[in-house]
C-alpha cells in the first residue's frame, strides 16, 4: 500500500539527511508505529507519503502509484485515498462538529443526501453521536480527536496517517482513542502512526518502525517501544 525504495531527504544542502535510504513496504490493512526521537524524521516520512514533500533521492509508492510520476493536480486525488489526524486537531473552530466532518465531504463533491448519511454514521462510530451541534471549544480534548478521526475517516479512505495523535492527551483518553483507530484498522484502513507515547506502542503491540536521526534502526512485527525489554 505504501512503499520506499531507498528514500533519502535532504532538506538544506549540506544538512544532515532527514531520512536516510529507507526501503520499506507498508501492506494493505496493516498498523504500524514509527517512532524515534524527536527530529528522527517521523514527520518526514508522513510528507513523503502525501507527497507534501518530494524525496531529494528514491520513490515513494503509494497504492502501486509512483508519487514522482503523478502531475500536481492529481495530487489532491492522491489525498483522498488518505486521512490525515494531528496531534492539535486542526478543527474549525467556528464549526460545528457535524460541519467539521461534513466539509472533508463537500470539498470532494459528495451530494448532500450522502453528507447528511455518512456524517451522523461516522459520528456514531467514533462515539460522538448527540454532539453533532457542539463546537469545538464545547468539547474534551479527547473528544476533539475524535471530531479530527471522523473527518479523517468519513470518506473511508485507504490509507490513515496519524502524526502523534495522542500527544495532547492523558493516558486514559489516549487509550480510547487507541481503540478507536484500532476499529478503523479492522475495517481495513492501512494506519502509519508517528509517536513518542511509549504506553500506547508497548499495549497495542503492532509493527513498530524505529528511526533514528533519519536512519531505519529496526522494523519489528509485535514490537515495543524501546527495543531491549
Ligand atoms: N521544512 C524543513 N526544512 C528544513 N529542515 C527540516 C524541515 N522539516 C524537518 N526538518 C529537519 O529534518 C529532520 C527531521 O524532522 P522531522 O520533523 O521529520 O522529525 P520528527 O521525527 O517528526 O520530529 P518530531 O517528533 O519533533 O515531530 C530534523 O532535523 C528537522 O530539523
Amino acid at each position: 500500500m505504501i512503499r520506499l525504495e531507498k528514500v533519502s531527504k535532504v532538506y538544506a544542502r549540506g544538512a544532515r539527511p532527514a531520512l536516510d535510504r529507507i526501503s520499506m513496504e507498508v501492506e494493505r490493512g496493516e498498523f504500524v508505529f514509527l517512532v524515534g526521537a524527536s527530529g528522527s524524521g517521523k514527520s518526514t516520512f508522513l510528507r513523503l507519503v502525501l507527497r507534501e514533500e518530494r524525496p531529494t533521492s528514491g520513490s515513494v509508492f503509494v497504492a502501486g502509484r509512483d508519487l514522482s510520476r503523478i502531475s500536481q493536480w492529481k495530487v489532491p486525488y492522491l489525498r483522498r485515498q488518505i486521512g490525515t489526524v494531528f496531534q492539535d486537531f486542526r478543527l474549525l473552530n467556528n464549526k460545528t462538529v457535524f460541519d467539521n466532518v461534513a466539509i472533508a465531504l463537500q470539498v470532494i463533491g459528495k451530494p448532500r443526501h450522502h453528507v447528511m448519511t455518512t456524517v451522523p454514521e461516522t459520528l456514531e462510530m467514533v462515539g460522538l453521536a448527540g454532539k453533532e451541534k457542539r463546537l469545538p471549544h464545547e468539547l474534551s480534548g479527547g473528544e476533539q480527536q475524535r471530531v479530527a478521526i471522523a473527518r479523517a475517516f468519513v470518506n473511508r479512505p485507504a490509507i490513515l496517517l496519524a502524526d502523534e495523535p495522542t500527544g495532547n492527551l492523558d493516558p486514559t483518553t489516549s487509550v480510547g482513542i487507541m481503540r478507536l483507530l484500532d476499529r478503523i484498522n479492522r475495517t481495513g484502513t492501512t494506519i502509519v502512526m508517528a509517536t513518542h507515547d511509549d504506553e500506547i506502542v508497548d499495549q497495542m503491540r503492532k509493527r513498530v518502525v524505529e528511526l533514528v536521526d533519519g536512519q531505519m534502526v529496526r522494523d519489528q512485527a509485535r514490537g515495543v517501544y524501546g527495543a531491549e525489554r
